[in-house]
């Protein structure tokens, strides 16, 4: 055994995380119990927040790799990392509870103390939306985004915005799928609708006849919406998403009871989950805002309610998986895949 004498405070580095608490009321000498609570609850966010980032970096370098196994540990490992980040994500939406206990009027206490001081200056969720994949160009009230914060605050988001988010990353292993272009895996494909040599992948002119013979009068509109998503001609333009990536995930959500499909749907599967816990997260805290200060504007100088229902709207990140919905059709209308592919997927 290593020889250690590692004590508890000075690991956890106690003296510096328990002294870290400074009310602005007491600086004041104008009392405000509750302002106590307010600081410890926004330091436990930052410190979930770097974890997040810790999971998110780690997460990243393992879908840098030029291949990730589709049934290799590392992917495993990043279905783990992403699950974690879910349930930490809960517990922060969870957390919310606690700075409800505050009151508008003890809140009033000291509110006015905090000027210019808002969740605004939190690099560390601006930098975590960032590498999720949330663009500069995408956010809502951009002249907001970097105007309470100082250069080197402003650095370290530019930078997050700089690396390979895991939206780019995903995109670019999706398109790495190989599954169609293995001829082997669909000679022996029995079409279910009729279809004609041409450029176009047999499964996908298969499937694409399928989806739109299943759809309702009022919903006709799918087909050219289909072709949008999904027909490389129409790839570029504001799309994280490819054509070819968006086949490759369509692909995996209808036949994810294939073994080696399990790992790649619990990918995209934890992505949605961590979309919407952010967005649940944006939510909670808007209807808390709305609670506390009415209709005032924020102490980071925003519209305050207003400016964070924007930004519930528009900073969904993982949208272009979510719609994917749109394009299922019914287990038991699914073209049976032929015995080669079945095997190539992982029944024997
Ligand atoms: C009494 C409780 C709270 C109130 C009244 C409140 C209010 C606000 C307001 C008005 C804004 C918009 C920026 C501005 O103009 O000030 C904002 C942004 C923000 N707040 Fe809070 N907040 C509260 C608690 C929290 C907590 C506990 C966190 C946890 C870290 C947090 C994190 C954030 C973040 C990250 C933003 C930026 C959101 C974005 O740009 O999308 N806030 N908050
Ligand atoms: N923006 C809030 C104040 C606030 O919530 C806050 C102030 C200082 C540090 C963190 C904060 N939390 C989140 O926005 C307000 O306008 O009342």
């Amino acid at each position: 055994m290593t020889n250690t004498n590692v004590q508890y405070g000075d690991y956890l580095q106690l003296e510096n995380i328990l002294n870290a608490q400074f009310p602005e009321s007491d600086k004041h000498q104008l009392p405000a119990h509750d302002e106590m609570l307010f600081i410890i609850i926004h330091q436990a966010y930052e410190l979930w927040f770097k974890q997040l980032l810790y999971e998110v970096d780690s997460v990243a370098e393992i879908m840098s790799k030029p291949a990730v196994n589709d049934n290799s540990p590392e992917l495993q490992t990043v279905v783990h990392r992403l699950s974690r980040m879910v349930t930490i994500l809960k517990l922060l939406v969870h957390q919310i509870d606690v700075m409800e206990t505050m009151t508008p009027m003890d809140f009033l206490d000291f509110r006015d103390m905090l000027r210019p001081a808002s969740g605004f200056q939190s690099w560390q969720f601006k930098a975590l939306e960032a590498r999720l994949g949330l663009q500069y160009k995408q956010r809502f009230g951009q002249e907001y985004y970097i105007s309470q914060l100082k250069q080197d605050k402003i650095d370290i988001i530019r930078k997050a915005e700089n690396e390979k988010s895991i939206l780019t990353l995903l995109n670019e292993w999706l398109e790495r799928m190989p599954f169609f272009e293995e001829p082997g895996n669909w000679t022996n494909y029995k079409a279910v609708t009729p279809v004609e040599a041409g450029p176009e992948h047999i499964f996908w002119q298969d499937y694409r006849q399928l989806y739109s013979g299943g759809l309702a009068e009022a919903e006709k509109d799918n087909r050219e919406y289909f072709n949008t998503v999904f027909a490389d001609a129409n790839a570029g333009g504001e799309r994280n998403l490819s054509p070819k990536a968006c086949r490759a995930a369509l692909f995996i959500m209808l036949y994810r009871g294939y073994p080696l499909l399990q790992l790649p749907f619990q990918v995209l599967n934890s992505l949605l989950e961590i979309d919407e816990q952010l967005s649940t997260w944006r939510y909670r805290h808007m209807s808390m805002v709305h609670r506390m200060i009415g209709s005032r504007i924020g102490t980071g100088g925003s519209t305050g309610k207003d400016y964070l229902k924007g930004a519930l709207d528009k900073h969904f990140i993982f949208a272009e998986i979510a719609r994917l919905t749109s394009f299922l059709i019914e287990r038991r209308k699914l073209p049976v895949l032929s015995h080669e592919m079945g095997q190539r997927l992982g029944f024997q």
